[in-house]
């Protein structure tokens, strides 16, 4: 365990880059491992998760190699070339590598088995398994449809169309890989929209896939299978959950002016910014543009006195990430924030809702935990408290980082028990953040 306290801080300042976005990293080089030649990829976030999914790509016949900081080369095999992996795929902590890789070996003629650590083996696999089953693939799983597990693929793989039971674009996006391999027509019906990178990179490789958008919001994704991906050159936007602490942390600590560069604003995932807005957050973009395909911008934040609202539940997947951060900014906002539908929070790394909900009150908040949600009752922008004793982060790498703000923003500080786990999503945010402080 490796514990640190977050002491209160003066006001943030300066200009950052955050590390490149996580599931555009991911699909990168999944992507590039299946086009047949070699595609680079700048600004790769080089967190543990994504290197994770490059150590599976290798180990079923791509080459993945790390040229500079951030910037990558990948010789893919080919979709449907995938070879057999000789030893257990180690996924560590990441649900994005698993889910998107099951779905991938699910229409090879392969078989693999996925470990992960103690967090990941907590987490419902089931959710995949099911449409994957479907389509033919065949999984030995633990109880409760958990890691490790073992699945063996099917050669060919049957098209299947799939209406998803849960706002997940990790269900979403295993599914339509699997489809990439696939004779005919593989489609997902999505009645909450997610974050859609797997939709935009596909295209952008070449794949044949349509998206058709009902009266009600309903999105249809048509991926047809058996395609040939083109190598790409892709640059990564910064990721806009990484910018998620700097954004909440700039509004709380008084005097605070920052720039956050290059961040990805992809509707699908600004949630949190439209959320902060609504609470009179001061956040300014900046040079908006387009990188790789996505929507980007610079963001100005400064300090400012935030207000409590009502978070609509419909914006939740586009900050599903983020609601750890944004409940910091409520604790130390005037008046009342009510969060809900957020039920999916409680599988992520950690029981979410349940260790924000604790981790919170120990440095003095006022909070009630409810099924699906967190009511929270602000301070008016007087510091937390804070902690004697260390909170416990539950190996959840969000958890860690937010607390560590509200740190700044409390009287004695808050010691998180463990900031390991940060480096599986971002590993230099406790440099930037002393950089930014100091
Ligand atoms: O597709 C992705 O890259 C991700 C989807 C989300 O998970 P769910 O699909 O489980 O909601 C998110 O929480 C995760 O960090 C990354
Ligand atoms: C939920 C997350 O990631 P994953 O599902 O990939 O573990 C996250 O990064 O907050």
């Amino acid at each position: 365990m490796q514990p640190r306290r977050f002491r209160p801080s003066g006001p943030l300042k300066g200009r950052i880059r955050v590390p490149g976005d996580k599931s555009i990293s991911h699909r990168a080089i999944m992507l590039s491992a299946l086009a047949v030649g070699e595609s680079r990829i700048s600004g790769l976030l080089e967190g543990e998760d994504v290197l994770a999914t490059a150590a599976a790509m290798r180990a079923m016949g791509a080459s993945v190699e790390r040229i500079d900081e951030g910037q990558w080369r990948v010789h893919g095999v080919g979709a449907g070339a995938l070879l057999q992996p000789r030893g257990p795929l180690d996924m560590g902590n990441s649900g994005t590598s698993t889910r998107l890789l099951m779905g991938l070996v699910a229409s090879h003629p392969i078989s693999a088995s996925f470990v992960g650590d103690a967090s990941l083996s907590q987490r419902p696999m089931g959710r995949v398994i099911e449409p994957l089953t479907r389509m033919g693939a065949q999984v030995s799983a633990s109880e409760g449809g958990r890691l490790p597990l073992i699945l063996r693929g099917a050669s060919p793989a049957v098209p299947i169309t799939y209406r998803l039971p849960v706002a997940s674009a990790q269900v979403k996006s295993a599914v339509l890989l699997a489809g990439l391999n696939t004779p005919g027509i593989t489609t997902v019906i999505e009645p909450v929209p997610t974050r859609d990178h797997s939709e935009r990179m596909l295209k952008g490789f070449g794949a044949d896939l349509d998206v058709t958008v009902e009266a009600d919001g309903t999105r249809v994704i048509a991926i047809r299978g058996e395609a040939e991906l083109r190598p790409q050159a892709i640059d990564v936007p910064g990721d806009p959950s990484s910018a998620a602490f700097f954004l909440v942390a700039a509004l709380l600590v008084p005097g605070s002016d920052i720039v956050i560069e290059n961040v990805g604003l992809n509707p699908t995932r600004a949630g949190l910014v439209t959320a902060l807005r609504q609470m009179g957050g001061a956040i300014e973009a900046q040079n908006p543009r387009e990188v790789g395909g996505e929507p980007v911008a610079d963001l100005r934040v400064r300090h400012s006195a935030l207000t409590g609202i009502d978070v609509d539940p419909a914006i939740a997947p586009s900050m599903i990430d983020e609601f750890p951060a944004l409940f910091v900014a409520a604790a130390l906002a005037s008046g009342t924030t009510t969060t809900s539908g957020l039920d999916e929070l409680r599988v992520k790394e950690s029981d979410r809702l349940a260790v924000m909900a604790t981790a919170l009150a120990a440095a003095g908040a006022r909070i009630d935990e409810r099924e699906d949600g967190l009511v929270i009752e602000g301070t008016g922008g007087d510091p937390l408290p804070g902690t004697p004793d260390a909170i416990a982060t539950h190996l959840d790498h969000r958890i860690a980082m937010s607390m560590a703000i509200a740190g700044l923003a409390s009287r004695q500080g808050i010691e998180v028990d463990d900031t390991r786990p940060i480096a599986t999503s971002f590993p230099v945010f406790e440099a930037m953040l002393d950089g930014l402080v100091a």
